[in-house]
């Protein structure tokens, strides 16, 4: 007792994840298969040639090489296998509930209808669900570098969809378009009962953060990052609990910090800010939720108390209900007590 390794305590307790993007899941073992039956063209002949391109000097970088790898995405199965993929390997990992994006601009630019791509991911859930015990909530993400007008098309396509989306979300190239441009499709999209979060300060400003919270009402706050350059918000955000929902891995390979020795996770938390650990885009990033946690606290030498405030911060964090919450957070603590 009490004498597991900081990996192994990471890799056995009950973990959550609130930010992830299904799209980059994409394994490319996965997407080769998935592009021979469709007959689509990848760039690159193998599999080792796909990934040796996974070199990333900024998000635009990333976001070319991800639209580009979801165009073989065509059929209810492909969105289905996708999920799927992704849940069998979150359960090796002891994932218990992931509150997960989807991009559907993605797909019905390419000409796939909406109905194919939410039915693919709401089946694969559904059966996450019931065959390995992983609740779930699935948020809408509208691709900011695209207009207001594909918005409201894309919300009035999941207006039908209600009862499988809890949540809308923003994503995509954040510098030039800043979480204003979206007030008025995400003031609709609360009318209509969802609730809200955003990428925001990622790599844009801090003052896409306020405008995130001022003009979106967002419950949460993806990445974040740059609250620091502004006292006044990040004491706004501490006094709130604001989440955000941070990535270290990502941030690295999207040179967001260069060094995860450097990330400012300790100066957050003393802040007061409630900071969460999430895997963002694990198929291009180099890890799922272990790696994210392992990497993070190796590099700065976290301490399994340290590592069960994180994860209870994310159960707060997450759209459960408070009886739910309690629950997991009991369980949490019980296993932090016997390891
Ligand atoms: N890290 C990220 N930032 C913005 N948009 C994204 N879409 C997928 N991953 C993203
Ligand atoms: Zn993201």
């Amino acid at each position: 007792m009490n004498n597991v390794s900081i990996e192994k305590f990471i890799e056995g307790i009950p973990k959550i994840e609130l930010h992830l993007h299904i799209e980059g899941t994409f394994e490319p073992e996965l997407m080769f298969k998935i592009a021979k039956r469709n007959n689509k063209e990848i760039k690159y002949s193998t599999v080792d040639e796909l990934k040796s391109a996974y070199s990333f000097n900024n998000l635009q970088e990333f976001l070319d090489i991800y639209y580009a790898g979801a165009n073989v995405l065509i059929e209810e199965q492909d969105f289905y296998d996708l999920t799927w993929a992704y849940l069998t390997k979150v359960h090796t990992q002891n994932l218990v509930h992931t509150e997960i994006f989807f991009d559907p601009q993605t797909h019905t630019d390419r000409g796939i209808s909406f109905d194919t791509v939410i039915k693919g991911i709401h089946r694969a859930l559904e059966d996450g669900r019931e065959k390995l015990g992983i609740t779930y909530k699935l948020i809408l993400s509208f691709l900011r570098h695209l207009d207001e007008a594909s918005a409201f098309e894309t919300l009035h396509q999941a207006l039908p969809y209600k009862k499988w989306i809890s949540g809308v979300g923003l994503d995509s190239s954040e510098v030039g378009n800043p979480p204003s441009k979206f007030e008025r499709v995400f003031t609709k999209a609360k009318e209509e009962g969802f609730i809200t979060v955003a990428h925001a300060g990622e790599e844009g400003p801090a003052e896409y953060i306020w405008e995130a919270v001022n003009l979106l009402k967002v419950t949460r706050i993806d990445h974040g990052n740059r609250c620091l350059e502004d006292d006044r918000l990040v004491k706004l955000l501490a006094d709130l609990q604001i989440p955000l929902t941070l990535c270290p891995l990502s941030n690295l390979e999207l040179k967001v910090i260069d060094d995860l020795k450097k990330y400012p996770l300790p100066e957050m938390i003393d802040k007061g800010l409630l900071v969460t650990i999430n895997s963002d885009d694990p198929a291009y990033f180099g890890g799922y939720m272990n790696e994210n946690y392992i990497g993070i606290a190796q590099a700065l030498n976290l301490s399994k108390k340290q590592i069960t405030e994180l994860v209870k911060n994310s159960f707060k964090a997450s759209w459960l209900s408070d009886k739910e919450k309690e629950k997991k957070i009991a369980q949490v603590e019980t296993y932090f007590q016997n390891n």
